[in-house]
């Protein structure tokens, strides 16, 4: 809550509507504070306008509290109005207003009270103590019984699996964020691997494609075509100063999904609470955002209830100008050392965009690189089942956009750096299959740029299973989007070259997985060394067993954020992406890999975030690129130290 703690501004100011809160409330304010809700949603007005809105929010109780027929009417439309203002004995004004007046929606309050319970940054709830109740005005709005933080997270867990449906576990976890953060990342942090299927991918897709239905509370800031001159203005809206972390999609390609334009919102949010609660950025300090320049999705602009622009995208100059003046406004409001995380872009931007600001802002496209890093961890660790280095395998891959050619890249680059043979060469023992098959030199003219590196020298091949009965390859990644694309003739193809094929079904969510995990483990005869992008239960096959591990970026982007914090990097560089990659693969111990595990387990995920933040801020100080000095002596301990705790704190 904005508090004004003993300030002359106040008591000069304010003096009037102090006086009237007092006699309305009939008890003693020590620290009111002044909330313009037009200003902040959340009650935190910017403070550049709280005098003028001050001023104005009194003038107009003067003039409300004696309407005057001469103000000028904002009715435009033919409605019947009301031309007659209510309300006996409205001492703030706002009902004797009427329809035809203008009126700030103002409200006066204390740092304290009701407010203090819908305030999601300091409600505990039940939690609150008896001298909190006391000292905060809280006495009779709380029942009796005062709980500890850890009743509450066990009651909320036990209210969270009554419910059968997952959006409606979705929607509880939502309003516990909305209602008490701390409660719903203390949730989160201690049953991650429970929650993380309600918060994020597979839920998550869903949530999107419903989101016009299930919206209720902003969650970060939408900017459209709408706002095109004045992004710098909306960004002072967002009622928090402080932004470390700025997760951005514009909607094209949600998860495998698709086009779900501003809807696709529901994705920086989750990917932001998983920066608090799996790499302990302050939730405070991080800002979701969803650009908004229409859609191509004809469902969602026949939906009554869509939430965004109902147009179809903008493209070209139109696009690039709005994209261009958010990167410019950010830097300009959040400094240099801001994050920002592409996220979810469709192809054809979302190359562009990366180079394009690469070099002038800390930023990284996640499915491009964080999927690149998460996979490649995985792959290091495979080795220790299947044996040899990462240059004796061959690589094949179904779908060539950014998650494909990313981690394409990326171990070519690890290859290259463990063999000394020039990037080029290492690119070789990787191919890729898109929707016409194997990408090869006869159809470099008609490729994407992103795709050209990969068109190596080969006859044209137009299936999946062709072209691993050709290739020969002893790993298999789909990045594709497209569900059950690894059919069973392709999985026995695998089977039959490979003693334990390495299977890697990366989409999302679960509806867009190549395959699941029990076709890949009941198809292989429990030989594939298996991951998936969204989770699946533990397979049962021939009597045993077998669980496999979730390759999705999560496991990345927390940690790689809070080392870029930490170390106050400006720029990202590929060598933190492959110490990140070494980093988590360090992780997984030989347990883990005794079940056949190539990720260790979410429930360590702070640790691990600490570990592999700790090894990006060295490569950071290594390269120049950090300018928090000087250097901590002991990264992984200082990592830890910064991490977010969602314990209550004690109110005076
Ligand atoms: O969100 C996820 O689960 C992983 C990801 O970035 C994607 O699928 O686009
Ligand atoms: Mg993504």
């Amino acid at each position: 809550m904005f508090s004004l703690n003993g300030s002359s501004f106040l008591n000069n100011s304010l003096s009037g509507v102090s006086k009237s809160l007092t006699q309305s409330t009939q008890r003693k304010i020590s620290a009111p504070s002044v909330v313009v809700a037009s200003v902040s949603s959340n009650g935190r007005p910017a403070d550049r306008n709280v005098s003028v809105l001050m001023e104005n929010t009194l003038k107009e109780m003067r003039e409300n509290a004696a309407p005057s027929s001469s103000s000028s009417s904002p009715v435009t439309e033919k409605e019947s109005k009301s031309t007659v203002g209510g309300g006996v004995e409205d001492v703030y004004g706002e009902d004797t207003a009427t329809e035809d007046q203008y009126i700030t929606p103002w409200t006066v309050t204390v740092a304290s009270g009701y407010p203090l319970l819908r305030d999601p940054h300091y409600n505990k709830g039940l939690a609150f103590g008896e001298k909190e109740r006391d000292a905060h005005f809280l006495r009779g709005l709380l029942p009796p019984v005062v709980v500890s933080q850890a009743l509450q997270v066990k009651k909320m867990m036990a209210n969270m699996r009554q419910y059968q449906v997952p959006l409606q576990r979705y929607m509880a976890m939502m309003d516990l964020q909305e209602r008490n953060e701390r409660l719903f990342y203390k949730l989160l942090i201690e049953n991650v691997e429970e929650l993380l299927p309600v918060v994020y991918t597979p839920t998550v897709g869903e949530a999107c494609q419903k989101y016009g239905s299930i919206f209720r509370q902003p969650q970060g800031l939408f900017i459209s075509l709408k706002e095109k001159g004045r992004i710098l203005e909306v960004l002072r809206n967002w009622p928090e100063k402080k932004i470390q972390v700025i997760v951005v999609t514009d909607g094209e390609r949600i998860l495998g999904l698709g086009d779900l334009g501003c809807q696709g919102m529901g994705i920086p949010v989750g990917k932001l609470s998983l920066y608090s609660a799996l790499g302990g950025i302050r939730p405070s300090a991080c800002l979701p955002v969803t650009i908004d320049v229409g859609t191509n999705n004809e469902q969602l602009l026949n939906d009554e209830f869509y939430i965004g622009l109902r147009r179809r995208r903008a493209t070209g100059q139109e696009y690039a100008e709005l994209l261009d003046e958010f990167m410019t406004a950010v830097k300009q409001n959040y400094g240099e050392k801001v994050l920002i995380q592409f996220e979810d872009f469709a192809n054809h931007n979302a190359f562009d965009l990366l180079a394009k600001y690469g070099t002038t802002h800390l930023v990284f496209n996640d499915d491009i690189q964080g999927t690149a890093s998460v996979v490649l961890a995985g792959l290091i660790t495979a080795l220790n089942l299947v044996g040899g280095t990462l240059s004796d395998h061959r690589f094949l891959f179904l779908g060539a956009g950014e998650a494909g050619t990313g981690i394409a890249e990326l171990i070519a680059l690890e290859i290259s750096k463990q063999t000394n043979i020039p990037v080029e060469e290492a690119r070789k023992k990787i191919w890729l299959v898109d929707s016409k098959g194997l990408i090869v030199k006869s159809r470099v003219e008609s490729l994407q740029h992103f795709k050209r590196p990969w068109a190596h020298e080969h006859e044209p091949v137009t299936t999946l299973l062709d072209a691993v009965k050709t290739i020969k390859p002893t790993i298999l990644i789909g990045s594709s989007g497209a569900g059950r694309t690894f059919t069973k003739e392709v999985i026995e193809a695998m089977t039959a070259l490979n003693e334990k094929p390495v299977i890697l079904a990366l989409s999302n969510p679960t509806s867009q997985s190549e395959c699941t995990a029990e076709e890949a483990y009941t198809w292989s005869e429990g030989r594939a060394i298996f991951a998936s992008g969204s989770p699946f239960s533990p397979v049962e096959y021939n009597g045993e067993f077998y669980a496999s591990g979730q390759a999705n970026n999560a496991y990345i982007f927390p940690g790689l954020g809070l080392g870029l914090i930490i170390s106050g990097a400006i720029r990202v560089h590929d060598d933190m992406l492959l110490a990140a990659s070494e980093a988590l693969a360090e992780q997984v111990s030989q347990e883990n890999l005794d079940k056949g595990l190539i990720y260790p387990p979410f429930s360590n995920i702070r640790k691990i975030s600490a570990q592999i933040a700790a090894r990006v801020a060295a490569k950071a100080y290594e390269l120049g690129l950090a300018t928090r000095l000087p250097q901590p002596e002991n990264l992984v301990k200082h990592a830890e130290s910064c991490m977010y705790s969602p314990n209550y704190r004690n109110y005076r």
